[in-house]
């Protein structure tokens, strides 16, 4: 199977958020990514705005030729934002003001009946849905039992881990949960702290179809430009998962 690359240009928006101004343009950024071999592109539209606005989500809902995957809270507020702009995919991740970024996955057995009604409302809008998951076996079941499309199994905990710690453990953990969603009928994404240094052994688990990185390639474009940055991680991939 191809490996999809998802390409986050949320800390795009964030350098534009800096200045209040209208550069860099992060639909300028995504269409670059696209040019340069992006399968998909991602935004987290937060309840916060720190980065990513509705009128990106309009923007790029017009003028992208790949699907466009929004991630945002299950609350209202994000719903009455983010449907209505009817993109491919929505992926449900837990959310708080305080944190720098994402901290861990979903809840879904706990919030389950909220996550139910959610989905349901994403479904009925002709949107395909996928929930942000720690790689936990129950997890993944429930996403199964709520009919989710996708999981996106949560690589922070992996990507985290201190230079030079045995890797073994989280991605065991990785992968046992990418096959139990796969066996569930689930599609299989990850993502959160992928880079060049760490993504070879998550784009070499096979039940895995795409993954989401942002916050790596979008710091190296700044140093090698946003073409070469997604081209490097792409043949990163590659060199796991030939095609
Ligand atoms: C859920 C996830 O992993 C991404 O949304 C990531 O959090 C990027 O967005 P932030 O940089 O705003 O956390
Ligand atoms: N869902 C993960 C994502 O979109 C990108 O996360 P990161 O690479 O910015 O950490």
């Amino acid at each position: 199977m191809d490996l999809r690359l998802g390409v986050n240009i949320d800390h795009v928006a964030t350098l534009r958020q800096a200045r209040g101004g209208h550069e860099p343009e992060p639909v300028a950024a995504a269409l670059l990514a696209q040019s340069a071999g992006a399968d998909g592109i991602t935004v987290h539209l937060r309840g916060d705005r720190r980065h990513i606005q509705e009128r990106d989500l309009r923007v790029l809902k017009e003028v992208l030729a790949v699907p466009l995957n929004v991630e945002c809270a299950a609350t209202p507020e994000a719903m009455t934002a983010v449907i209505p702009m009817k993109p491919a995919w929505v992926t449900l991740v837990p959310e708080s003001r305080e944190e720098l970024t994402t901290q861990g996955g979903l809840d879904a057995i706990f919030l389950q009946g909220m996550l139910r009604t959610v989905l349901r409302e994403l479904r009925g809008a002709g949107i395909r849905t996928s929930l942000f998951l720690d790689p936990v076996l129950d997890q993944v079941k429930m996403a199964a039992k709520l009919e989710a499309d996708a999981v996106e199994l949560n690589t922070g905990l992996y990507s985290d881990l201190p230079m030079g710690s045995d890797p073994a453990l989280e991605l065991g953990r990785l992968r046992d949960a990418a096959r139990m969603a796969s066996r569930l009928g689930l599609r299989v994404l990850a993502g959160h702290g992928l880079s060049l240094q760490n993504v070879e052994p998550v784009a070499a688990i096979p039940e895995v179809e795409e993954l989401n990185i942002g916050h790596s390639i979008i710091g190296r474009a700044v140093l090698v430009g946003l073409g070469p940055a997604v081209a490097e991680m792409r043949a990163a991939i590659a060199q796991a998962r030939p095609r």
